[in-house]
């Protein structure tokens, strides 16, 4: 499958009914026998999330009942939301402090670019942080020089909400790989 040849590494489902990228649970399992990569299921509501799914991403600030809840779960199948704010930085030291160590750095808004000085202050506190909020083939070179653990693209590499354009996703590889 195309997303295998170009070596991502983890493919992203959004599983939220209110997206224009929304996917049901069903088609996670068939991407799953169509991938090598881990699909991450990505969600706002806890009910929307795929459980089955090899990682989960819960978008939004959790409060304190809700990161115990999760944290009685496998903490290392979880990838939290922690949005590039002074927000953000409180939040993830509530993160960090219940065990969980995979963390996304985004946009605290959807449709808006992070910022990407107040995320450098962020991966200097958690390195190994995903990276996301706006991230375009024009841009990406800035995101990739911050050195984050990972990057997560979805609308700036699309020809209308929910489509992916492969030639987007190719120039975005071809920035991280070096070729700009
Ligand atoms: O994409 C959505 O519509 C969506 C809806 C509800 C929760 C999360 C959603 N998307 C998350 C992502 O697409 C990525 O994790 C990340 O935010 C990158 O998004 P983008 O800024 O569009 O590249």
């Amino acid at each position: 499958m195309f997303l295998d040849r170009i070596g991502i590494d983890m493919i992203g489902i959004v599983n939220e009914p209110s997206s224009p990228r929304f996917a049901k649970k069903e088609f996670n399992k068939m991407i799953r026998t169509k991938v090598s990569r881990p699909v991450v299921s990505v969600a706002i509501n806890h009910d929307n999330l795929d459980l089955k799914a090899d990682l989960i991403q819960v978008h939004r600030i959790l409060n304190d009942d809700e990161l115990e809840r999760l944290e009685t779960m496998s903490t290392s199948r979880f990838i939290l939301y922690v949005p590039v704010s002074e927000e953000g930085r409180i939040y993830l030291r509530k993160v960090v402090s219940h065990g969980f160590d995979k963390v996304l750095f985004d946009s605290p808004r959807r449709g808006l670019r992070t910022s990407l000085q107040l995320a450098k202050e962020l991966l200097d506190v958690f390195p190994d942080a995903g990276l996301a909020g706006g991230i375009n083939p024009e841009n990406v070179v800035d995101f990739v020089s911050l050195n984050p653990g990972w990057l997560d693209v979805s609308s700036g590499v699309e020809e209308y909400p929910g489509k992916k354009s492969r030639d987007k996703v190719m120039k975005i590889k071809e920035v991280i790989k070096g070729g700009v």
